[in-house]
């Protein structure tokens, strides 16, 4: 077996939730209420900011220009395109500035902290696991969910797009291949570090949707107001 498909099999149970989540099929039909998907592109793009800086050090530490190429090219397309579609995304739904730049949630938060260790290590291993989790387990639901009703508004359609498609899955396989390609030159101790990355990675994947589901942070309002009653 291949090491990436044994590091997704270790949380077998994270990623099948992360990867099929009522969240991503919601919006894949169209359904998904509005403020949803205004709160997880709100967090998702605190997410981008932190991933860029991630992505931008697996580039620097990739063990050969070839090694890198493919990275440098997707950081284009996060920077431009998909940068884009946050921007179109928030004019369109009529975000407001508290929306657009909120508070992180629990999840944000934890990835952004998980990707900053990752950066921080300068372990090559440990940046690609985590940004092999996150490309891999969005192609998951995105192929899922690649033959959508073409009516769909572009809010949607356009993140099913972003994350499905054979590009996208070239970005994947290149991190998985990168993350194979490691994983035979590791030590017990950065395989174990790195596996527990990407099993970090994957059980955040699915907090994230968990919590962008549950109605984000008026969910969490509501749960702390019950608290206090
Ligand atoms: C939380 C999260 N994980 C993954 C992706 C895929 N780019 C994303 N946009 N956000």
């Amino acid at each position: 077996m291949r090491p990436c498909e044994m590091l997704r099999d270790s949380c077998r149970a994270d990623w099948d939730a992360a990867t099929d989540h009522a969240f991503c099929r919601a919006l894949a039909a169209g359904t998904l209420p509005r403020d949803r998907m205004a709160w997880y592109l709100g967090q998702d793009y605190l997410f981008i900011e932190e991933f860029v800086r991630l992505l931008a050090a697996a580039v620097a530490h990739a063990p050969s220009l070839a090694d890198g190429l493919p990275a440098a090219r997707f950081l284009g397309l996060i920077a431009g395109p998909e940068n884009d579609y946050f921007q179109r995304s928030f004019e369109a739904l009529e975000l407001t500035p508290a929306e657009r730049a909120p508070a992180p949630s629990a999840p944000a938060a934890g990835f952004m902290a998980l990707m900053a260790r990752a950066r921080r290590s300068g372990r090559y291993e440990q940046m690609i696991a985590v940004l092999l989790v996150a490309e891999w387990s969005y192609l998951s639901w995105g192929e899922r969910h690649a033959g959508y009703d073409p009516a769909l508004p572009f809010w949607f359609a356009e993140w099913i797009d972003l994350h499905s498609g054979p590009g996208f899955a070239g970005v994947v396989a290149y991190l998985q291949e990168q993350m194979d390609g490691a994983w035979p030159g590791l030590d017990a101790q950065a395989a174990a570090e790195a596996a527990a990355m990407f099993r970090e990675a994957v059980a955040l994947e699915r907090a994230f949707f968990d919590a962008a589901w549950a109605g984000g942070d008026s969910a969490a309002r509501a749960a702390a107001m019950t608290e206090t009653e």
